[in-house]
């Protein structure tokens, strides 16, 4: 980021502020509804009453001696943040954090009958078997006999606003998703299509975020990606274990696709073609460690750094993935987005419903209008959205053209 000086990291300790509700409201009421989801003995409910009265005014304990990622939590920073308050120290560090301890507390790394059982399935597999998600479906049938362009815009938008099924948001928000917005407020969509030309031979890499009916518009995208020839090859990025409540793993992968083989018309076939694509190495599935970790993606691994620099695109989608994407810091809303993303090994997307403070790349009048008819509350409400590219990320050059 050349000329960008850093701005202020996003801590959790203002009240009053996003970032203290959620570690103060929203991770309560995740553990509550783990509890009420799966029904866990006395031994994994004493755990969960220890980490729920920590929320509140604990501190941040060590992962035990025996866990197996405790080196690894102590090269992300375990070791200068135990002892600290929740509160105090980077709020993605702390959010990300919490989602490891629950799992800690619920034995999901532990040998044993809990072992390896996602403490949110119960959430997510309501949502992708909702009549919702059929209805969703059944309007693709609508779109096939559109012009592609048409197609490939609306598809897009689908992936885009799938980013609102995000079940911690629904959690904060009162329960059901915002309702839909007037538009985007950053739109690089152009820019998108033009490194994803028609006779592509290049890989896609998407970073999913949410499961359910966030992860199967995603996949109809990639679908007709793949069908269309805009691209050869499929790289998808989902967490290794349950993170943030609905973040896609391998497992709701495997649901999502089943849900969308099984279902009738369009939809059926776009599963089909995803399905061969799995079987013929056009569509793998990456689970890296990192996925999961508490640190923006500059401070990534080089072995993924690798990959997403041999990508022709890596589209980044969702809320969390953007923090971690130009950093989890109060920058002034017009600071451009290739500055904070020139870091990125090669051309990268954000797609992203905004449900946080951390924003970048608007014009000043943009901004303006925003904030003149919401306040602040566009950047949290889940109501507006993006499209931003960085062409140039890798290269050296910092402008959003190719
Ligand atoms: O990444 P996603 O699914 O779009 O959103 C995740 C989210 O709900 O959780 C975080 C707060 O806990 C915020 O970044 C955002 O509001």
């Amino acid at each position: 980021m050349p000329d960008t000086a850093p701005a202020p990291v996003i801590l959790g300790n203002e009240t009053g502020s996003f970032p203290h509700s959620v570690l103060a409201e929203r991770h309560p009421a995740i553990i509550r509804q783990v509890r009420a989801s799966l029904p866990y003995g006395p031994h994994r409910q004493r755990a969960l009453d220890a980490l729920l009265a920590g929320c509140a005014d604990g501190v941040i304990e060590p992962l035990p001696a025996d866990a197996h990622d405790r080196d690894r939590w102590a090269a992300w920073g375990l070791d200068t943040y135990a002892g600290q308050s929740w509160f105090d120290v980077p709020w993605l560090w702390s959010e990300s954090y919490f989602y490891r301890r629950l799992l800690e507390a619920v034995g999901y790394f532990r040998p044993g009958p809990e072992h390896a059982v996602d403490p949110f399935r119960p959430v997510k597999t309501a949502e992708l078997d909702a009549p919702r998600t059929d209805e969703e479906l059944s309007a693709l049938d609508r779109l096939e006999s559109r012009p592609a362009g048409e197609r490939a815009r609306a598809l897009l938008h689908g992936s885009l606003w799938g980013n609102r099924a995000d079940l911690g948001f629904r959690l904060s928000a009162g329960g059901d998703t915002p309702a839909a917005a007037p538009g985007l407020v950053a739109d690089d969509s152009e820019i998108l299509w033009s490194l994803l030309p028609p006779a592509g031979s290049g890989t896609l890499c998407l970073v999913a975020d949410n499961a359910g009916r966030e992860l199967v518009p995603d996949l109809l995208l990639v679908a007709h990606l793949l069908a269309e020839g805009r691209i050869g090859r499929v790289v998808l990025h989902v967490k290794p274990y349950p993170y943030y409540v609905s973040d896609a793993t391998p497992a709701d992968l495997l649901d999502a696709l089943r849900r969308l083989t099984a279902a009738p018309g369009a939809a059926g076939a776009y599963g089909r073609l995803l399905w061969s694509a799995v079987t013929d190495g056009r569509l793998t599935v990456r689970a890296h460690p990192f996925s999961c970790g508490p640190l923006p993606y500059a401070e990534m691994p080089g072995d993924l750094r690798a990959e997403f620099a041999a990508a022709a695109l890596t589209v980044v989608k969702g809320d969390l993935n953007y923090r971690r994407l130009v950093g989890d810091r109060r920058w002034p809303p017009t600071t451009p987005f290739a500055d904070l993303t020139d870091y990125f090994p090669g051309p990268v997307a954000a797609l992203r419903t905004l449900k946080s403070d951390v924003i970048c790349g608007l014009d000043a009048g943009t901004e303006a209008a925003l904030v003149a008819a919401e306040g602040q509350r566009w950047r949290t409400a889940g109501t507006h959205a993006l499209i931003q590219v960085n062409a140039g990320a890798g290269t050296g050059r910092t402008s959003g053209a190719p």
